[in-house]
């Protein structure tokens, strides 16, 4: 299948070198120490989990991630090239793109349309073209929908393009948001928490929708979620976090046995234990 991602990729990384490397990021809120000296090296293809209990820093790290906060230090490059201090906008355009805890779809724009948008950044139709409507317009336009079935397809929405996204499902809804955000053809997609609010059912179709990703698309994935057996199931690599600090990183096996996460989701020991 010829992905929206795989032809419009500029990448020049191998396989070799990581897709995305952040280094010694660092965030305060305040006086509050959020992400302290994060570090990942994404590859390309990978398959990646950031877990943590709550409040642990993983949003703000996906928000450091996508633009939203500039770090205090630290580094982050996709591809060799640094990020740091690049507006969400031109990090989406960079190839990251991601979803939110939040459903945060155009609810009353079609299922297609949402996803058409995700696509118009890779194929601006422009103003005068639009205006003009010639033949570049209308062949623009058929690529873009092209773009938005292939995505569709894969997260089996298809049946569903022109039904209002809020008409959906909740489950559905939440694969509306990866559709989008896999139609900006992005070389990173962060997922965070995808499985929330699904039922058993649903999140086991999309466990198997996630693990196909990355071939299909060419595309990393870093996915937060707090269903373990989703993490657990999918996930190549797992980082932890807690209170801002990465406690381990490693295979799932390797990290569901780690003392250090065992005892940061059951809570450290106080005196009074
Ligand atoms: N904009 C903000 N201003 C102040 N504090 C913030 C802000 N955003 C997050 N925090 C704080 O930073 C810490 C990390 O929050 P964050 O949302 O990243 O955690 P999380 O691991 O994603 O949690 P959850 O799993 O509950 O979503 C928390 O103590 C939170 O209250």
């Amino acid at each position: 299948m010829s992905s929206p991602s795989s032809t419009a990729r500029q990448s020049t990384s191998t396989s070799a070198e990581p897709l995305l490397e952040a280094r010694g990021l660092s965030l305060s809120f305040g006086g509050l120490k959020a992400v302290s000296e994060f570090s990942l090296s994404l590859p390309r293809r990978g398959l990646y989990g950031l877990i943590g209990p709550n409040g642990a820093g993983k949003t703000t790290i996906f928000n450091i991630l996508t633009g939203v906060y500039k770090p205090d230090c630290g580094e982050l490059n996709l591809n060799s090239r640094n990020l740091v201090g690049c507006r969400p906008h031109i990090i989406t355009a960079s190839g990251i793109a991601r979803t939110f805890q939040n459903i945060r779809l155009f609810g009353e724009l079609s299922v297609l349309d949402n996803v058409r948008l995700g696509a118009q950044l890779r194929h601006p139709l422009g103003v005068f073209r639009t205006l003009l409507r010639g033949r570049g317009f209308f062949r623009c336009e058929a690529s873009l929908t092209e773009r938005a079935f292939q995505v569709l397809d894969l997260l089996g929405l298809s049946d569903s393009a022109d039904a209002p996204a809020t008409s959906l499902s909740y489950g559905h809804q939440r694969r509306l948001e990866i559709a989008r955000a896999l139609a900006t053809a992005p070389q990173v997609l962060l997922l965070d928490e995808p499985a929330a609010g699904m039922n058993s059912k649903e999140k086991m179709a999309l466990a198997e929708t996630i693990r196909r990703l990355p071939d299909e698309f060419d595309v990393s994935i870093l996915l937060i979620d707090h269903d373990m057996g989703l993490v657990m199931g999918v996930c190549d690599q797992i980082t932890v976090v807690d209170h801002g600090v990465v406690i381990a990183h490693g295979p799932p096996a390797l990290i569901q046995n780690d003392q250090r996460v065992i005892g940061a989701y059951l809570g450290e020991p106080t005196d009074d234990d």
